[in-house]
């Protein structure tokens, strides 16, 4: 059996030995103090997944799950080198930008009766089916179709070999664990596993295959085969929104080095020094904003542990970068073209 490493091991490491990036004690501390009054809200728990994002699945079954699986197996690389050029779909009379372009895309193509979330579909489509229901409405085509081509293949034929076409077979077969759930992923689907070397040791993210986790319980509403007991043990999704909220936040730092070149846009390969840093920084920078909002609600006599666990802040940080988009413009996010975030 393969060793995956722990991310939040990775993340302690890296934050230990991290050069450009910084995680600010005072800065966590404040942006914990400030999610204090929300995190009892509603918008912050596990219904928000639904009701706060109408393209997500309505319901709580098979095809739900595979909605989720065929979804988080191409939630990558939405960013485009212009900030006015860029991917976009419309559906429904809406337009969507980012992550949202591929889930409007998905259900676009599902309202004109082609199966995409089957995997005897994906797993045999050609690259000008994959071309034609990703196709943009703008002249800016989605980024690395290519590869998205090549991961739909290789992801929908061991479905359909190993776990009878659904990815429900696999969330079954996972006794209700999420840490059990998440290595059947890693150990069964190559594109999910999102690993690095960092200062001569192997560090991990797993960035897809712990928001798959995280969707399916979501989808699942928690409840059922999605009751997982241990989805506290998840750690955030380092991608490339987390970072540049936080350091927005002022909860972690960047170099003066660091902020130049990524002013600059610099293409950064996945696995340099600097994206692994800011990745890293980013996991255990949200871990402690955890622990900081478990201490707070202890100290009033509350025990939040159902209601504050790294997916709740994940989802609630990554919309909150969405909807301060204007806000956050001066803060730059590091550009990689990867399969993994
Ligand atoms: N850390 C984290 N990263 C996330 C998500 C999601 C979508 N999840 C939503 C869906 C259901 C839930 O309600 C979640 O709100 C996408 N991404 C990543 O962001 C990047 C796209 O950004 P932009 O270009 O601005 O659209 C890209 O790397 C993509 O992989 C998340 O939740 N957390």
């Amino acid at each position: 059996m393969e060793v995956f490493p722990s991310p939040l091991e990775s993340a302690k490491f890296i934050a230990e030995h991290s050069k450009d990036v910084s995680v600010d004690e005072e800065g966590v501390r404040r942006v914990a103090e400030s999610l204090f009054d929300k995190a009892s809200a509603a918008e912050f728990g596990l219904a928000g997944w639904k009701s706060l994002h109408e393209l997500n699945p309505r319901t709580a079954d098979k095809e739900a799950v595979d909605w989720v699986f065929l979804v988080d197996t191409l939630n990558f690389s939405f960013w485009s080198e212009q900030e006015e050029r860029k991917y976009l779909v419309k559906y429904k009379n809406k337009t969507y930008s980012g992550y949202w372009s591929l889930c409007a895309a998905v259900n676009r193509a599902l309202d004109d009766g082609i199966p995409i979330t089957s995997a005897s579909y994906f797993a045999t489509m050609t690259l000008d089916q994959v071309r034609h229901v990703f196709r943009s409405d703008t002249e800016v085509p989605l980024p690395l179709i290519e590869e998205r081509h090549r991961v739909l293949n290789e992801s929908g034929i061991i479905l359909l070999e190993k776990f009878g076409g659904s990815f429900l077979t696999c969330v079954k077969r996972c006794e209700k664990s999420a840490q059990k759930l998440l290595h059947l992923v890693l150990e069964n689907f190559p594109s999910y596993r999102d690993e690095a070397v960092f200062e001569k040791k192997k560090v991990s993210f797993y960035k897809r295959a712990q928001i798959l986790v995280a969707d399916t319980w979501s989808v699942l509403e928690g409840k059922g085969d999605g009751s997982f007991d241990d989805i506290s043990s998840l750690t955030i999704f380092a991608d490339y929104r987390i970072p540049q909220v936080l350091v927005h936040l002022k909860a972690m730092k960047y170099s003066e080095e660091l902020m130049k070149k990524l002013r600059e846009g610099k293409l950064f390969q996945s696995g340099d020094k600097e994206e692994v840093e800011i990745r890293g920084c980013s996991i255990w920078c949200c871990a402690l904003i955890c622990k900081h909002l478990q201490e707070l609600y202890q100290k009033k006599g509350q025990d939040m542990h159902e209601k504050i666990n790294a997916v709740l802040l994940d989802y609630y940080l990554w919309d909150y970068a969405r909807d301060h988009r204007e806000d956050m413009k001066d803060i730059p996010f590091h550009r990689v073209r990867c399969i993994y975030y």
